[in-house]
């Protein structure tokens, strides 16, 4: 069993496949990928591939609809990088207001063994202000969005929330001081910040435009810690050099922001940090080998969540249509080679679902047979023997 590895994966999580038995980028044939930011949308699948874990969010950077199709099954690593956003996001709102880039360069300059009394002398060009007692719009109230507006709260900032999607867990995990809107353009008329997690998706390109930059009081400070696409950067720029915006703080940098001293620009660095990068391998190498393994589904970001202990010798793992006749079909396929049903789970999300079925058989033309039957409908999209 091989697992391609793309980007700096932590060891924490690559120890954990090897101990499982995995190797790791041996052959052009993998039954997994681990990622973080590669790029895999032309990624042509081979034919053993069975799932792609991203250690991290975002999954914009995966092919998921053509994943689906080919019954792959596609993890990412909720909240496990939250909090290292959360606090990339504070600092660089801090950063901006107290004027830290400059000073800190400033101090730099300073030669001579009076440098005490030159910075007494100086401080006063880089007088700030206090984010407490300012009000901050957070767009996507999820795992990183949550903890923004709970933060937020903390120092004593007035927060609007907003979210239409927000699942039930996260909305219980919200600030009561948090005031939730329903429409995103209230955010837009009332922020001091404002700052936007949800995931890039071909239906939120330029989520926040010039239209909405329009509403935006003047001198709010706006924030990316999310995707460049989300945001229509010349229209950021536009507001930056009318002094509409005050600050645009990124870490998604382009050649048009670059050497202004109206943008803080960070090299994508929002989950670089040691706890979050061993936490999301760890959790991506768990998810992936315990789906290569016993084919039970933890945190997919196209199947439902699928948990089975298994007690057979054997399991058929089943990626079909969600149409009608499928488990039908899969029982009399499995009757007509006199197999007897020990365990049978079915979940099937939007047009998919997902099958596990356990059984004792053993014999292996049995099941070669089983295979290449199950293997023949046009509405299975992938089948997978699993043997103990
Ligand atoms: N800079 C970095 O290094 C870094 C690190 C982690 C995540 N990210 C980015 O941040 C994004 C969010 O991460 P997360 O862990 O909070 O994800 P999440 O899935 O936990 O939360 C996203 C939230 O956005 C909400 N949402 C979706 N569409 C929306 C819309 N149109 N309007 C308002 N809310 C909407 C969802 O309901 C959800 O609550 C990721 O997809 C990724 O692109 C960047
Ligand atoms: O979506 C994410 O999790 C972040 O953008 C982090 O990306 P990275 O793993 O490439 O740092």
């Amino acid at each position: 069993m091989d697992i391609r590895v793309y980007n700096k994966i932590a060891d924490e999580g690559l120890d954990i496949l090897k101990n499982k038995g995995f190797t790791l980028n041996e052959t052009n044939n993998p039954e997994g990928i681990i990622l973080r930011s590669e790029e895999l949308n032309d990624l042509e699948f081979n034919d053993n591939l069975v799932a792609i874990a991203r250690a991290g969010a975002g999954v914009n950077n995966i092919p998921i609809q053509r994943a689906i199709e080919n019954g792959i099954v596609v993890f990412n690593t909720p909240g496990a990088n939250a909090n290292a956003v959360n606090e990339l996001v504070f600092t660089s709102m801090v950063m901006a207001i107290r004027h830290m880039r400059f000073a800190n360069q400033w101090v730099h300059t300073l030669v001579g063994e009076d440098i005490p009394k030159q910075v007494e002398a100086g401080k006063k060009q880089f007088k700030g202000s206090e984010i407490k007692g300012k009000t901050i719009g957070v767009i996507g109230l999820g795992s990183i969005g949550h903890m923004v507006g709970n933060t937020a709260v903390k120092l004593g900032m007035h927060v609007l929330g907003y979210d239409p999607y927000i699942k039930e867990e996260a909305a219980y995990r919200l600030d009561p001081q948090i005031q939730r809107v329903t429409d995103v353009q209230t955010i837009y008329q009332e922020a001091d910040f404002i700052t936007i997690h949800v995931p890039y998706t071909q239906d939120n390109h330029h989520f926040i435009d010039k239209k909405a930059i329009d509403l935006m009081k003047k001198e709010t400070i706006l924030l990316n810690f999310s995707r460049a696409e989300l945001i229509d950067v010349a229209s950021v720029i536009a507001a930056l050099d009318n002094k509409n915006l005050r600050y645009y703080l990124t870490d998604f940098p382009e050649e048009a922001l670059m050497n202004r001293s109206d943008c803080l620009l960070f090299p994508h660095l929002g989950a670089s940090t040691d706890e979050a990068e061993k936490i999301s391998a760890q959790m991506a190498a768990n998810q992936l080998s315990d789906f290569i393994l016993t084919g039970n589904i933890r945190y997919s970001v196209n199947f439902p969540n699928v948990q089975m202990d298994m007690e057979t010798a054997c399991r058929l793992v089943i990626v079909n249509r969600n149409i009608p006749n499928m488990i039908t079909l899969l029982v009399t396929e499995l009757g007509e080679h006199q197999i007897n049903i020990v365990h049978l789970t079915n979940k099937s999300r939007g047009d998919y679902a997902y099958t596990l079925i356990d059984f004792d058989e053993q014999d292996p033309q049995v099941l070669q047979e089983l295979k290449e039957k199950i293997d023949a409908n046009e509405n299975i999209l992938s089948a997978r023997l699993i043997r103990k």
